[in-house]
């Protein structure tokens, strides 16, 4: 569905991807995550047809998203980490801007809204960051696009909001859709994705389903000296240690995603390894 080759991108002085070859299937919800800086935004930016590379191509459904052709960009959607919205009502908006998306689907930007607790009639500047938000999201998701796009959209939601978008966003999944999100609020993301993709100083250190990391990896608190010493991570709790450790009983527990997101990140080598067949 999005396909990098050879993919060169830099800012005026600032190089931030080399050569980097990577894609992103359909059938996914990705969680694209890496610390602040790491290029996330840069290369949903340049996903979104927004940013152009500067060697090599990005492509989506096999047109160069650079080329920004109408039927491509009406089956992307990218939800911005900064956004504006106009002074206007909801409804007014919906009017200039749902005609974009030819597979708009109204009922379910209601039904988000109902959700997310937004009044439906009021003005979008009369309302606060978090519910204007919301609207983008909502907005966002009800375009049923096959591509869409979402830079940290968890930022400055309040917990509740948190958990209604992820609810949201798994409602409007479906196996012929990708979605990415990009977040370093990697607990928000938690029961949500079904691929992890790890980005670091624009170099992508691990792309792996979670089936596959639930396959090889175990995550639990452990009281054993002995297991804290084999363990390939481990964080001290008040009691006990996280740890994150080879899973050779073969039973699958739930992914720990900050703890997964911590151990790749200290020991990106023995993941690479452990990951590499
Ligand atoms: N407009 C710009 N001009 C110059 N450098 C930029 C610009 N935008 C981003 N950068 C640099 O490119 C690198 C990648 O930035 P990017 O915004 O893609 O990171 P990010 O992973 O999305 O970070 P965050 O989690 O803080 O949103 C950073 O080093 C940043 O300083």
């Amino acid at each position: 569905m999005v396909k990098f080759e050879n993919f060169d991108f830099g800012y005026r002085k600032k190089q931030v991807f080399n050569n980097l070859t990577v894609q992103f299937n359909r059938g996914y919800i990705y969680g694209l995550l890496g610390k602040n800086g790491s290029g996330k935004s840069t290369l949903l930016n340049n996903i979104a047809g927004l940013l152009f590379p500067k060697n090599g191509s990005v492509k989506v459904f096999n047109q160069k998203s650079g080329e920004r052709n109408a039927d491509l960009l009406q089956d992307i959607f990218l939800i911005p980490e900064e956004f504006f919205l106009p002074d206007t009502t909801i409804k007014q908006f919906l009017k200039y801007n749902s005609p974009f998306y030819p597979k708009f689907d109204k009922t379910l930007f209601d039904n988000c809204l109902d959700v997310f607790e937004i009044p439906h009639t009021n003005s979008l500047q009369a309302l606060s960051y978090g519910q204007r938000k919301k609207v983008l999201i909502s907005f966002g998701l009800a375009t049923n696009v096959r591509l869409l796009l979402m830079d940290e959209p968890t930022n400055g939601l309040d917990i509740k909001g948190k958990s209604q978008v992820r609810k949201m966003i798994a409602r409007a999944f479906s196996d012929e859709k990708c979605i990415i999100i990009s977040s370093h609020q990697v607990r928000d993301l938690e029961n949500l994705i079904d691929r992890v993709m790890v980005i670091d100083d624009g170099r992508i250190l691990l792309d792996r389903s979670v089936h596959d990391i639930t396959d090889k990896l175990s995550f639990k608190i452990s009281f054993e000296p002995a297991e804290l010493s084999w363990a390939i991570y481990s964080e001290p709790l008040l009691r006990g240690n996280a740890i994150v450790s080879i899973n050779a009983e073969g039973e699958e527990d739930r992914l720990d995603l900050e703890l997964f997101y911590k151990a790749v990140m200290a020991n990106p080598a023995v993941m690479h390894s452990i990951f590499k067949n």
